[in-house]
């Protein structure tokens, strides 16, 4: 028995040291920049050293590779990705050559917490989906209750805890109060139910701590195989453990608020629907299927795929955005006092009239998104085999990842110094907007899947930076560190700890 397990052993140290002899000639034949292919653990390893600051590593590894570069994974492992920030092949994967990159199997089944929300679906019932949202998102009253909205919880939420802030001289997070403020302001909006987390006494927001550990669950899905991470979820352990809790409290938040629609509706009739703007909920509540046959308003697993969807995507992206543009700005006091001029010169008193005429604030918008897009990439995967117009070829099936972060940073794309916030890129001489192409400025997404909230965005990130730039300053903490956390969420790992000056 002993003889055999000394054989054994034997057998295991030669096979390690063939490995580990294998990886040695691997790394002396790989070009510096790129992460060494190991036998059987393919470039996981690079990767694994890298986590941490995963969005800069792959933009590094984009740059130096001419913009497309396939990640091999784990042998038989199902994780081989082709990531590229290539113009072209963005175009092509989001627009022209669109039927082939639905959203696919292995999407729906890594993001299946959104079961059949508008991010989760393909074909006739996403087409429904689109035009649904389209219809009320672009709708005129909804934009005014938008706004609307986000000035009274500005001025009964935020602003309070901000002068409280300055006159007490209390440091406080900004991207806690952001989450608050667009948690308020979206759950309003899509279900007409206010959950009062944006106030002086700070309430847990079990909501907000939910989509964090959702978000970072389903990022690391992408990197392990499929049966790793059901094992994990099934188990209930790492960051599986968090998806589970998520999933637990978005079910339950979302169960009580439709039942309570549904007794609403039945008890007082439809709110809105006499010229008021109608929350979302209500609108799929009571949608005309003869219009969109696809749609199920009168079944709660699909109402509540539909508002988790939404939810998410207005409250996460647009709490994100705000985040990096005020540490942004905190670290750019010119383009600060420039945005506050603005403001003072066109926008003496609030009126969203006068949006249009902030164009530099919109510029620093746009190059906050550029440089901090909200989602950080798109994950898509040919329905057919396919050759991308660099040349590489895809298989079907094979997950294909666009990194709007690392596009956005490609000095190829954005010139030398794609690095620097600088609004004044957005400028053209004549001093308006410069509009950049879709598939080059790909914060929002391109193509026929485009973002349906981007106007929606600029108005509610304007009407904040309006009511704080006007009447705070803001400093951040000396030695705070921001980084962004590995996520399909971008939001930093410590908070913004800034301290707030009346002006
Ligand atoms: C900073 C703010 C925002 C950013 C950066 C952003 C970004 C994006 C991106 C990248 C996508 C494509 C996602 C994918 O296909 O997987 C998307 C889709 C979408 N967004 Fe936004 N978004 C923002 C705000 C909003 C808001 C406020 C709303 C709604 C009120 C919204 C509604 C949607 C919808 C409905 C889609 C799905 C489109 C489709 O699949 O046809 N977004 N957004």
């Amino acid at each position: 028995m002993m003889a055999m397990n000394m054989g054994l052993l034997e057998i295991f140290i030669t096979f390690i040291c063939f490995l580990v002899f294998l990886g040695f000639l691997y790394h002396k034949k790989t070009p510096k920049h790129l992460p060494t292919n190991w036998p059987v653990l393919g470039m996981l390893p690079g990767l694994l050293v890298h986590v941490n600051r995963i969005y800069d590593a792959i933009t590094d590894l984009l740059e130096a590779s001419h913009m497309t570069f396939c990640f091999i994974g784990p042998w038989h492992s199902g994780t081989d990705i082709l990531i590229t920030v290539d113009p072209a092949n963005v175009r092509y994967i989001l627009s022209s050559n669109f039927d082939n990159y639905p959203k696919g199997m292995e999407f729906q089944e890594i993001f299946e917490v959104l079961g059949e929300s508008i991010f989760n679906v393909d074909s006739e019932l996403w087409e429904d989906m689109r035009n649904s949202s389209h219809a009320i998102f672009g709708n005129q009253d909804f934009q005014r209750f938008w706004v609307s909205t986000s000035v009274n919880k500005l001025k009964q939420g935020l602003v309070p805890i901000l002068a409280n802030a300055a006159e007490k001289n209390i440091l406080v997070d900004l991207q806690d109060l952001f989450h608050r403020f667009l948690f308020d302001t979206s759950l309003i909006l899509m279900t007409g139910y206010d959950p009062k987390c944006l106030s002086i006494e700070m309430p847990k927001v079990e909501f907000s701590d939910a989509v964090d550990g959702v978000a970072d669950g389903l990022f690391y899905r992408h990197m392990k195989p499929v049966f790793f991470w059901k094992l994990q979820y099934w188990i209930g352990v790492g960051v599986e453990k968090s998806m589970r809790r998520g999933i637990a409290v978005f079910d339950q938040l979302l169960e009580k608020i439709i039942l309570a629609k549904r007794e609403e509706i039945k008890s007082h009739g439809i709110r809105g629907s006499k010229g008021e703007a109608m929350d979302v909920l209500t609108y799929y509540m009571t949608i005309d299927t003869t219009k969109y046959k696809h749609l199920k308003p009168s079944n709660d697993k699909f109402i509540r795929d539909t508002i988790l969807g939404v939810l998410i995507a207005a409250k996460d992206t647009t709490s994100s955005a705000l985040t990096w543009f005020f540490w942004l700005l905190s670290k750019n006091p010119e383009a600060m006092n420039k945005i506050r001029q603005e403001i003072n010169n066109k926008m003496p008193k609030f009126d969203p009239a006068d949006f249009d005429k902030l164009v530099y604030l919109d510029g620093a918008v746009c190059e906050t998104l550029r440089l901090y897009p909200s989602v950080p990439f798109n994950h898509k995967s040919p329905a057919k085999p396919d050759v991308l117009p660099t040349g590489h070829r895809v298989d079907e099936n094979w997950k294909v990842v666009i990194s709007i972060y690392a596009l956005g940073r490609m000095k190829s794309v954005w010139g030398d110094d794609a690095e620097d916030f600088r609004p004044e890129r957005w400028i053209t001489d004549s001093g308006t907007l410069r509009h950049e192409p879709s598939h080059k400025f790909l914060a929002f997404n391109a193509g026929p899947r485009s973002c349906l909230g981007k106007k929606l965005t600029f108005l509610q990130m304007k009407t904040a930076a309006v009511e704080i730039i006007r009447n705070y300053d803001i400093k951040l903490v000396e030695g705070h560190k921001t980084e962004p956390v590995p996520s399909v969420l971008l939001r930093m790992q410590h908070g913004l700890k800034v301290s707030v000056t009346k002006i």
